[in-house]
């Protein structure tokens, strides 16, 4: 299996007031197409550093992340800021929706971004939101929706220029478990239906048995790299 990401070696430290915090430690990692990876850990362990730097947003002190033969931690800010327009799609805990635009407006964003044709812009939209439970609810205003809604035309927004890579940093820990639960369905199922690589960030250790992968970290580095559901299928078996 090729990955769709490699990173190699990461380093990655924040100073503050004199006071250095080593927040990520010699990380070593791939992720995989089709796969909803789970990304785990105590607070603080460096989780979300972790998926900053994997997404190109923030550089590390040290290492390579690769996407294919494409070298991240070579790129100039403006060709990284391309690259996850083109090929990466952002969920975060707090939805992040425009308070003024509907539910489908929302998923349209990133493709006006793109320079997608207004018409093609409208049906891809209208299919996302669709694709996510939502087609009767999708002239809605963020004031109008559950916490779950909102955090599925996230999903709709994120998932609507078909990303090689879906990055989710907590997307449930706003929602009750059934919110959630059904959120992580969601997610394991855009990775087996459109072949994405999903990779979540999330403390929320209920969320291990819906995982085909776990990457736990602790203190900046990745402890374990494990398959549950393959684990209890081949105990099983
Ligand atoms: N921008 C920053 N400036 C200073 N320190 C930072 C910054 N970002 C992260 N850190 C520190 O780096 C360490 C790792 O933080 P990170 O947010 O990656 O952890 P986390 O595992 O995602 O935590 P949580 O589960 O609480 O969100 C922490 O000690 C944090 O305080």
């Amino acid at each position: 299996m090729q990955p769709v990401l490699t990173a190699r070696n990461l380093g990655k430290s924040f100073t503050i007031q004199n006071v250095r915090t080593q927040a990520l430690l010699n990380v070593s990692v791939e992720v995989f197409a089709s796969e909803f990876t789970l990304l785990t850990g105590p607070s603080g362990c460096g989780k979300s550093t972790l998926l900053a730097v994997l997404s190109g947003m923030t550089k590390a002190d040290e290492g390579v992340v690769s996407a294919g033969d494409m070298a991240l931690s070579s790129m100039t800010d403006d060709e990284r800021d391309a690259f996850r327009l083109k090929h990466c799609g952002f969920i975060f805990q707090g939805f992040n929706l425009f308070p003024g635009l509907t539910a489908v407006e929302q998923v349209q964003v990133p493709l006006d971004y793109m320079g997608v044709a207004p018409k093609e812009a409208r049906e891809r939209a209208a299919h996302a939101i669709a694709s996510v439970g939502l087609a009767k609810r999708s002239h809605l205003r963020p004031a109008e929706m559950s916490g779950g809604e909102k955090q599925r035309v996230a999903i709709a927004r994120a998932i609507v220029k078909n990303p090689a890579i879906l990055f989710a940093d907590e997307p449930t820990s706003a929602l009750d478990s059934e919110n959630g639960r059904n959120i992580v369905e969601i997610l394991q199922s855009i990775a087996k239906k459109s072949g994405a690589a999903v990779l979540c960030v999330s403390h929320d250790m209920r969320l291990v048995k819906q995982a085909d992968r776990v990457l736990q970290m602790e203190d900046g580095r990745l402890l374990r790299d494990v398959r549950p559901l393959a684990a209890a299928s081949s105990k099983g078996s």
